[in-house]
């Protein structure tokens, strides 16, 4: 039996909530598997497309007396895990009852500190929203959203995305965890706060959910982080005629690639660049990069692109 943190990508969660709800009916599939197969869980997940829509929506509903957004970003993010861990704690609980399993799930408002000197926020990266076409995008800059190119797939809404210091609600998780409850935790990467004289308090940005859950692998000491997106493997030359999916990936190629560019930033490179610090820390343990039809078979090292030290 391993301990495994599932980290479900945004993206893979669909980018409307029928194709959300489709999405984590076969992410239950996938992860009940895995508890029917003797494995110990914890469940995280993205919320880039889910938060751009929540953020999107607030902006169109609400302005307040100074015409401003009336909800920050700071709590869309917060009712995208509301959103999103509702869905998959239902999803996951039904299959259970399906299969006639006894597990209990709990969906975590989980708060991460983030550094309010994270140079991030000079510099966002995060992609949030929809996809739009070139002409889109431009008449969104002159709004003054900030665009992006992401991965070949069009346009989006980028937003800082600082590094990951601590997961505020870890010792909740962990009794949790011991006590055999599967988990939904840090979601979206978790809400971001900042530690001020007057306690933790919110702050705008979306944490990359990847770097959140390879922190919090190893706080648990899981022995896999399994990170579910839309691709089957990783590629190098990805999206060219000459693309190659890897089925392993060691440390020292991977950081040859990331030096090519190979990886595209703001996707593909912070998943990357997670698995690589989670293996780093302990040689035994593994990260694999697959999508959510292929998640067992690649924990069996027959799919997906396996990432060790
Ligand atoms: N080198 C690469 N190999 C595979 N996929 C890549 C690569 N570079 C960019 N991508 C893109 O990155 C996507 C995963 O990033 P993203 O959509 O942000 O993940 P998430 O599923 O967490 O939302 C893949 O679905 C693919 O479209
Ligand atoms: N917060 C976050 O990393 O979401 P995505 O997985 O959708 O990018």
């Amino acid at each position: 039996m391993a301990k495994i943190v599932v980290a479900l990508g945004g993206n893979a969660l669909g980018q409307s909530p029928e194709e959300q709800l489709a999405a984590v009916s076969k992410a239950a599939t996938a992860i009940v598997d895995l508890i029917a197969a003797g494995h110990k869980l914890i469940i995280t997940h993205g919320n880039g497309p889910q938060v751009g829509m929540i953020k999107k929506a607030a902006d169109c509903a609400h302005k307040n007396e100074n015409n401003a957004p009336y909800i920050a970003l700071k709590e869309c993010g917060a009712m995208s895990q509301g959103y999103i861990g509702y869905h998959l704690q239902q999803a996951i609980e039904n299959e259970c009852c399906k299969r006639r399993i006894k597990q209990a799930v709990a969906a975590i408002t989980t708060q991460v500190e983030v550094d309010p000197d994270d140079p991030a926020f000079q510099h966002p990266t995060k992609p949030v929203g929809n996809f739009y076409t070139e002409a889109e995008a431009q008449r969104m800059s002159e709004q003054g959203f900030i665009m992006q190119e992401d991965a070949g797939r069009g346009y989006r809404q980028v937003v800082a995305s600082p590094l990951p210091v601590k997961i505020i609600e870890l010792k909740v998780i962990k009794t949790l965890v011991e006590n055999n409850v599967l988990v939904i935790t840090v979601g979206g990467g978790g809400i971001p706060v900042i530690k001020t004289p007057e306690g933790y308090q919110g702050i705008d940005a979306v944490i990359d959910k990847d770097n959140s859950s390879a922190l919090l692998a190893d706080a648990v000491d899981a022995d896999f982080l399994l990170i579910l997106t839309a691709v089957e493997k990783v590629a190098i030359n990805f999206n060219t005629p000459a693309q190659q999916n890897l089925s392993r990936l060691d440390y020292a190629t991977a950081e040859k690639y990331i030096a090519e560019g190979q990886f595209a930033k703001g996707s593909m490179l912070p998943k990357i660049q997670a698995c690589l610090n989670f293996v780093h820390q302990k040689p035994e343990r593994k990260a694999v990069i697959t999508n959510l039809f292929t998640a067992r078979e690649a924990l069996q090292g027959n799919n997906g692109t396996v990432i060790t030290d």
